[in-house]
């Protein structure tokens, strides 16, 4: 397998199926004491093995024919085929751009010519975009190609080059239940699968089966990108267990289509992913998931406005600035506008944005009291005139020091449709790649997997689902951190830690003149470039003798 970054340590082995790591992880526990603290490090042993053979993916849709949906085929079609197109500013070319692991980096540590950075996807071996195959359902008949011009996202020129392979792409038919999304989404609903809930799940099971038998994919994962629903009611004795879930179903009481979905794709052991706000994983399902050991992750795309606000506040706050007041609003004109202009469904959507801030806030004590939050309010407004052109203005009031004011008002326009395809391959290439990493310790030595409720996700999710008891954390470079740091343990490398101890001090302890980085010096009015052992042995020795040296950056 030529994987393109390989570890050159007594750590990590290669083998025929594997990478295998040993890899030391460090925590701390505190006791408090009134205001003393303690702290006390553990280190516990973990070997790490990532499978190194990359399956063929295949990706079933729920909501395929929608703005989401015929984008992300669209995106994948076009870079696959290497498409070009006219538009009125130029020649565009397909991209992934927005995509965390095949547009943005990580760096590896440092080379003769300074830091070296590699593509996300290059640090484990992992499916690549281009190789998915789609597959997927929609309560709408028409085919993608037509979706794609309903949906009114991509360039007119690009759409003549995609129609004719969009046009052989047919949703399969779908379950409706009108009293789960707007009343205004009655019209799409012409593509149905008829009969019992019991009878429709076993209908989409079939489905998955079909598909991975005629794809001949490898793994399948099911992901939901259909509309909105409201929030279902949390029953005991109905949706609280697996088991009485599946009786439900069975008897035909209160179950959404997106609990349907996930709980076929569990019991057909496919990863089950959820892009919409809604609360899909009852207990019952996520009971099912752990119990099937299938990977479930939610809830919602993080994309946008709430995207910026995981930044935005994390660093206010980590500044120690104190937000006092969160205003965020939204209008936008597509089919997912419509949709949430409907209270309840407006309602799911407002619950998921709105706990986004909460982690931060609690992490400081000394702006916030115990309870204590930021106002934070959220408005979302239909416009059809703007269609898929997401507007998002937000202003972030903030109290500053000795009783000053600091507020920021921020304006986002931008295709709501192209900021969630890149997250939805990062989904389930991200989901894919955990399904093959396996972990165990030196105290317990049964290799096992991550938890099934997939936390690693946070980073692209507005509300992340968590194991029962973890915490959700939403800061974005603390997501971002945490799935490039797992990665690097199975790679047997250290978290990376910013540091650069080895550039911070008097005397460096990189002696090996290989190790060295080389850096441009002004020595005696000419540029030079010389390690960084070499220049703290100049600075050092012309700090002896008096003489003037500068260094350039
Ligand atoms: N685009 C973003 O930036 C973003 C961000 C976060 C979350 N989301 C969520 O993603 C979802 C999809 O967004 P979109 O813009 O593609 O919406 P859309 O309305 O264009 O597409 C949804 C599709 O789902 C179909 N559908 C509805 N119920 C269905 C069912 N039971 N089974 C199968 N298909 C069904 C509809 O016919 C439609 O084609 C929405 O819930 C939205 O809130 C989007
Ligand atoms: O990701 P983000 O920009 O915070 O949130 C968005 C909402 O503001 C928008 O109204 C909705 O239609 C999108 O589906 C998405 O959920």
């Amino acid at each position: 397998m030529p994987e393109k970054v390989r570890i050159n340590s007594a750590d990590v082995k290669y083998t025929e199926k594997h990478i295998e790591s040993r890899y030391c992880y460090h925590t701390a526990s505190v006791c408090r004491d009134g205001d003393e603290f303690t702290v006390t490090p553990s280190s516990t042993e973990f070997t790490f093995r990532t499978e190194r053979t990359v399956p063929r993916l295949g990706v079933m849709l729920v909501g395929w024919g929608g703005n989401n949906g015929t984008t992300v085929t669209a995106a994948v079609l076009a870079n696959k085929l290497g498409l070009t197109w006219k538009t009125k500013t130029g020649v565009k070319k397909a991209n992934y751009y927005g995509s965390l692991l095949e547009s943005s980096t990580v760096c590896l540590g440092s080379g003769p010519d300074g830091e070296v950075y590699v593509p996300f996807r290059d640090l484990l071996p992992m499916v690549h975009p281009n190789d998915i195959v789609f597959d997927g359902w929609d309560i709408s008949s028409l085919d993608l190609g037509g979706a794609m011009e309903r949906a009114q996202v991509l360039d007119w020129s690009l759409q003549e080059k995609l129609r004719p392979h969009m046009n052989q792409l047919k949703p399969r038919p779908s379950v409706y239940i009108p009293e789960f999304i707007a009343a205004n989404q009655e019209h799409r609903a012409d593509h149905l699968i008829r009969g019992t809930k019991a009878e429709q799940v076993a209908q989409i099971r079939r489905d998955i089966c079909d598909f991975r038998q005629k794809s001949g994919v490898d793994k399948a994962i099911v992901l939901w990108t259909a509309n909105t629903e409201r929030f279902c009611d949390v029953i005991p004795g109905v949706n609280d267990t697996a088991e009485n879930l599946l009786n439900t179903i069975e008897t035909g009481g209160e179950v959404s289509p997106s609990t349907m979905f996930a709980v076929a794709s569990i019991l057909e052991g496919c990863a089950y992913i959820n892009g919409s706000p809604q609360n899909t994983f009852v207990p019952g399902a996520v009971d099912l998931a752990i119990q099937r050991r299938v990977f479930i992750g939610g809830d919602d795309f993080k994309s946008g406005q709430t995207k910026i606000k995981s930044v935005l506040v994390d660093f206010l706050v980590s500044a120690g600035i104190k937000p006092t007041s969160i205003v965020s609003y939204n209008h936008l004109g597509n089919n997912d506008g419509l949709n949430l202009s409907a209270p309840q469904q407006f309602r799911s959507k407002e619950i998921s944005k709105s706990n986004v801030v909460d982690d931060i806030v609690r992490s400081n004590p000394i702006l916030y009291q115990p309870g204590e939050k930021p106002d934070h309010c959220v408005v979302i407004k239909y416009v059809p005139y703007v269609g898929d052109s997401k507007r998002a203005m937000d202003e972030y009031t903030s109290e500053i020091m000795m009783g000053g004011t600091n507020t920021i008002a921020m304006h986002n326009t931008c295709e709501d449709s192209l900021l969630a395809s890149p997250i939805i391959l990062d989904l389930v290439i991200l989901t894919e790649l955990c399904q093959r990493i396996t972990f165990c310790t030196r105290e317990d030595p049964v290799f096992q997997s991550f938890h099934s409720v997939l936390s690693l996700l946070s980073f692209l999710l507005k509300a992340p689902l968590v194991p029962q008891g973890a915490l959700v954390v939403n800061a974005f470079f603390r997501q971002r951190a945490c799935i490039e740091n797992v990665m690097r343990a199975c790679l047997g490398l250290p978290p990376q830690n910013h540091m650069q101890l080895e550039h911070k001090m008097e005397k460096s302890f990189m002696h090996s003149e290989e190790n060295h980085i080389h850096h441009p010096v002004l020595i005696n009015g000419k540029i030079d470039h010389i390690s960084a052992y070499q220049s703290a042995k100049y600075i050092e020795m012309n700090s002896h003798e008096k003489k003037q040296q500068h260094t350039i950056s």
